[in-house]
């Protein structure tokens, strides 16, 4: 039997700041059929919110080093602040949303990245999707929201990033439905040149990915996005598109897919 369709949806933290584009998004993702997953970053926020009560952000290699008074800025920021926003502004649009972080219903166990060069403080690896109980969610026709933050099932939250979230979170269901996974951020794709929003790359394969980032194409949060959406799609993910907020909606514009 095949299997039914499901959309699991990042958003960067650039378009959640860009209040016009954010609800252009939303009203997208709201009309968007079938069985969907949300999964929100919100990076900027912490960062501006961490700024304001003196505390300095500190990212190595797309990563945010978390100590203990990071963790309850972004616990409020990601579980909170931008969590909640985006559920109510779903339920505005008559989506019925139901906002998470990875310790509700024990959905995202990880465990502390192990300190090898760098101690990431309170950053969690991604170990177990309880894609089971998530299913729950969606079969009772709710619309999970995810934020970035996990647990060790033992009264610890972690910060993870939102890319390995939705990564994650499309291997564990591609178990049970054909994924498709989509990057939403605030260019039209992956680009040939970082500057030129026409530069779209439409397919890339394993091999091409290779050879752009031997050119040094990639940068940045670029990088982590690639890794993630090819593994996933080693791992069972069907589809992954990367490309603006408006790409779950028309697909008569540029945007990038991706596949081995
Ligand atoms: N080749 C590339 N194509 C598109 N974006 C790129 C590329 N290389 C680097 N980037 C950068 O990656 C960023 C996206 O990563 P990130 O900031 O982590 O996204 P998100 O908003 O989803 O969190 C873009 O804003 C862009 O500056
Ligand atoms: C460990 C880690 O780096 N976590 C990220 C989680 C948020 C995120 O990924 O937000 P964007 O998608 O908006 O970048 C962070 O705190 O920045």
């Amino acid at each position: 039997m095949s299997k039914e369709n499901l959309s699991i949806v990042k958003i960067g933290g650039n378009v959640i700041e860009d209040t016009e584009a954010l609800s252009q998004f939303l009203e997208g993702f709201s009309k968007l059929k079938g069985k969907k997953i949300l999964v929100h970053g919100g990076g900027k926020r912490a960062t501006h919110i961490a700024s304001k009560l003196g505390i300095t952000s500190n990212m190595v290699n797309g990563r945010r080093i978390t100590d203990a008074n990071t963790l309850d800025v972004i616990t409020m920021v990601y579980g909170g602040l931008v969590n909640k926003n985006i559920v109510a502004k779903l339920q505005g649009l008559n989506t019925d949303a139901i906002g998470l972080t990875g310790a509700d219903i024990n959905s995202i166990y990880s465990e502390k990245r192990p300190v090898k060069e760098i101690d990431y403080g309170f950053v969690g690896d991604v170990k177990k999707v309880n894609y089971k109980s998530i299913n729950r969610l969606i079969e009772a026709d709710f619309t999970p929201v995810f934020c970035a933050i996990t647990h060790d099932k033992n009264g610890q939250l972690f910060n993870t990033n939102a890319d390995t979230i939705a990564s994650e979170l499309a291997i564990g269901l591609s178990k049970l439905y054909h994924v498709e996974l989509y990057y939403c951020f605030e260019k039209n794709g992956v680009l040939m040149s970082v500057d030129d929003d026409n530069s779209v790359i439409d397919y890339m394969d394993t091999g091409t990915y290779e050879s752009l980032k031997h050119d040094g194409v990639f940068h940045d949060g670029m990088l982590p996005k690639l890794e993630n959406s090819y593994y996933a799609l080693e791992s069972g993910v069907s589809r992954v598109f990367i490309g603006n907020p408006t790409v779950i909606s028309n697909k008569n514009q540029k945007f990038t897919t991706l596949y081995l």
